[in-house]
């Protein structure tokens, strides 16, 4: 059976809701985590496919479907949030959950700011992802950088954090199979927005409109602005020895 992994987060709630409540049919056994953990998860072959950290595909050995997460602009999830103004910040608490969001910041902070700051368990900051970081845009912080706003503005290009890639050796009919029950489920979602957004402002406590905003800045299909991101994303990734080497980015067919 195929096991799909997804970030349990509610960013993915209008791709996967559909799948989650039987709305399409799925054959198949859906793992919920976070990003490092999914990341693990496929290298290890504990699932077939997932939404693995953009980063995560540099390094291992997978292949690119035609799905992500990425922002338009604003993202709302992926947020620094600081006690001191911007300029102070000498260390920053990094996020157990993320990898990519990690490397871009180090990425902005050295390129965008130059800015030196060190990089551990406490810090004058602290790098947010997911739920846990709308919960606390929400409360209106003084001091907070959203990092999807940041990358465009440095490379006016929308971020992708996370993409869909499966391990190398999954036959290409069960891909296929997958690829259209996601298809249909997101067709579901885009049709049915409003149910997904009292669905997630249940699970969240947060303002329906919030999250209706939210869903507006979030984008899952992976096409050639996207792929140009990613490259570039990718390129500092390798001057700042992240990764090693670009990947190679064409979608799987
Ligand atoms: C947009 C987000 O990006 C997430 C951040 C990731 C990372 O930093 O590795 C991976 C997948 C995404 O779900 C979010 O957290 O909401």
């Amino acid at each position: 059976m195929m096991r799909l992994g997804i970030v349990d987060y509610i960013n993915m709630l209008p791709v996967v809701y559909g799948l989650e409540k039987n709305k399409v049919k799925f054959d198949g056994k859906i793992i919920r985590d976070v990003p490092t953990n999914l990341n693990s998860s496929l290298s290890q072959g504990i699932i077939d496919v997932g939404f693995i950290s953009s980063i995560e595909y540099a390094r291992g050995d997978y292949n690119l479907l035609p799905y992500c997460i990425s922002s338009k602009k604003t993202v709302m999830s992926v947020v620094l949030v600081s006690k001191v103004p911007f300029e102070e910040i000498k260390s920053i608490q990094l996020s157990t959950e993320a990898a990519t969001s990690v490397i871009l910041l180090k990425i902005l902070m050295r390129y965008a700011y130059k800015q030196k700051v060190s990089y551990g368990k406490n810090g004058d900051a602290e790098l947010l992802i997911g739920d846990q970081a709308l919960k606390k845009l929400i409360k209106k912080p003084k001091h907070v950088l959203d990092l999807g706003k940041a990358w465009n503005t440095f490379s006016n290009k929308n971020m992708v954090f996370g993409v869909l890639a499966s391990r190398k050796n999954l036959p290409q009919k069960k891909i296929e199979t997958l690829l259209d029950s996601i298809h249909l489920s997101y067709q579901w979602g885009q049709d049915n927005l409003n149910e997904i957004i009292d669905y997630a402002a249940e699970k969240t406590n947060l303002d329906k409109k919030i999250i209706s905003q939210y869903f507006a800045g979030l984008s899952y299909s992976i096409g050639i602005k996207e792929i140009s991101s990613l490259k570039e994303f990718y390129t500092y990734s390798k001057k700042i020895n992240a990764i090693t080497e670009i990947p190679c980015l064409d979608i799987y067919k």
